[in-house]
């Protein structure tokens, strides 16, 4: 887990995280060509994983031999190209799957390369790629996949979270763009970024902007600036880095936008601000021919159609119900502040009074414009009313054991300058005394953070308290 981070160091330091039950059983699975072993371990317990002979991969990513791997809290699939042995030690929920849609997966991603490809010889664009299904359908594992193996074969992917429900190399309630040039870590999910310190695999840069509520339709009013400026940055990015322009963009997205009466509306944001030229579907036969009848009059600025393709949704792909998802959540949030087991952190709590802050909080319920295609050059007209709302005195109350997002811009800037503002890192309310005015912040660095604005949202939700 990591995250956009106040310049912190690594140093010893608590870590607050729960116990774990490391049970000691151990099994060895013999896995066949094209074949995967799918296992679950609980929040509360961990498993070590050895590849002791033979290929194995998770979500692309190839795992070393007799390297220990520790997974916790974890739903996921090793797979086989050619057949291995995998030692398990530690309880886990298991099963091995001779059905998979591995090859088509990699049919898609030996299809981006051939554009790559295109692209370097004309000096254009690599493909814009956004991946769409239902909730669970595999969305987030498949970006994993392509990223990796794209990474694998020397490429620079940009890949954008859109969905604030997860974070990507960050905290929920973020919007990410990152360039990925190593190798993912299977532990961590994604990798690191440079607050986590030390790591064996590279650090990650994420660009992060702020949107703080958990879907899309939540605020739409928030939500479709806040993509719009990811794509601005992302975009910027892939002009200035030649290895990131000819691999390209894969985007994620969160499962809502495929259903609901905002659905097309925000996929066509989507499209339009990254000019995306291939969609990806994921198991859903209905989202595929709506799509495909939405844009088929539609080209990008650069006179592209854009290709609709369905993939088969594996089914390995796991529900996993609010308090796996909650506690995933806070463990994300306690990573931020404390560290890993392996890597602690020392955060520092600062107390400021409240006339020493400016915080906005995120508020406005959503409106939307009605029109999808073929108005996906349609755009909500400016809106009068302010976008966050400014917090006084009597609000502190309820900020008790939020998290707090800090935005680059200074302390007098209009609201349209926070919202655009990236986010330099978080802090988390760890006291307030409503009596003296004051408030207790805890944040990964000892930087002076009093001259940036802070935007309070709802997501991720307050914790409990992580002081404690
Ligand atoms: N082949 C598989 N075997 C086992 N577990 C899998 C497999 N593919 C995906 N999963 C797990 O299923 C869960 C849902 O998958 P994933 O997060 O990729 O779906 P998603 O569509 O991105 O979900 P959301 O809509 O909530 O963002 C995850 O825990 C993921 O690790």
């Amino acid at each position: 887990m990591s995250i956009p981070g106040l310049g912190l160091s690594a140093s010893v330091a608590r870590t607050q995280l729960g116990p774990i039950d490391i049970i000691e059983t151990i099994a060895v699975h013999e896995l066949s060509r094209n074949s995967e072993w799918r296992f679950e371990v609980a929040i509360s317990q961990s498993i070590e994983l050895k590849v002791l002979s033979g290929t194995a991969e998770l979500f692309g990513t190839e795992l070393a031999l007799n390297h220990p791997y520790t997974f916790r809290g974890t739903k996921a699939a090793i797979y086989s190209w050619h057949g291995c042995r995998l030692e398990v030690k530690g309880l886990c929920t298991e099963y091995i799957a001779e059905e998979t849609p591995m090859i088509s997966y990699v049919n898609a991603h030996f299809a981006l390369e051939k554009s790559r490809d295109d692209a370097q010889e004309s000096g254009g664009e690599g493909p814009r790629v956004l991946v769409l299904g239902p909730s669970n359908s595999g969305k987030t594992s498949l970006v994993k996949l392509l990223t990796a193996y794209a990474v694998r074969m020397g490429r620079q992917p940009m890949i954008i979270n859109t969905d604030s429900r997860e974070g990507l190399l960050s905290i929920p309630g973020i919007l990410t763009a990152t360039p990925f040039a190593s190798t993912l870590d299977v532990e961590e999910g994604w990798g690191s970024s440079p607050s986590s310190g030390p790591s064996p695999v590279p650090v990650k840069s994420p660009l992060c902007y702020y949107y703080g509520l958990e879907n899309p339709e939540d605020n739409t009013r928030l939500w479709k600036p806040t993509v719009s400026r990811l794509a601005i940055t992302a975009t910027s990015r892939l002009v200035d880095d030649p290895d990131v322009k000819f691999t390209g963009m894969i985007i994620d997205t969160p499962g809502s936008i495929t259903s609901g009466k905002y659905s097309f509306d925000l996929i066509s944001h989507i499209v339009k601000e990254f000019q995306v030229n291939t969609i990806l579907i994921l198991g859903s036969e209905r989202l595929e021919k709506e799509m495909t009848r939405q844009l088929q009059a539609y080209k990008t600025v650069r006179g592209e159609e854009v290709t609709v393709l369905k993939l088969d949704k594996s089914g390995g792909c796991v529900d996993r119900d609010e308090t796996f998802m909650r506690a995933t959540r806070d463990i994300a949030i306690k990573e931020y502040f404390f560290g890993t087991p392996s890597h602690t952190l020392s955060p520092q709590t600062r107390q400021i009074s409240f006339s020493d802050l400016t915080i906005y909080r995120i508020t406005s319920p959503t409106t939307i414009s009605s029109n999808f295609l073929p108005g996906l050059g349609e755009e909500e007209t400016s809106f009068s009313c302010n976008i966050y709302e400014k917090t006084s005195a009597i609000d502190f109350g309820e900020m008790l054991h939020s998290v707090l997002a800090v935005a680059y811009a200074r302390r007098g800037d209009a609201q349209e300058t926070v919202r655009d503002a990236p986010v330099m890192g978080f802090v988390y309310v760890a006291e307030v005394d409503a009596r003296r005015e004051k408030v207790s912040l805890l944040a990964p660095s000892s930087e002076d953070i009093g001259e940036r604005p802070l935007v309070w949202g709802c997501w991720p939700e307050a914790v409990l308290n992580l002081m404690g």
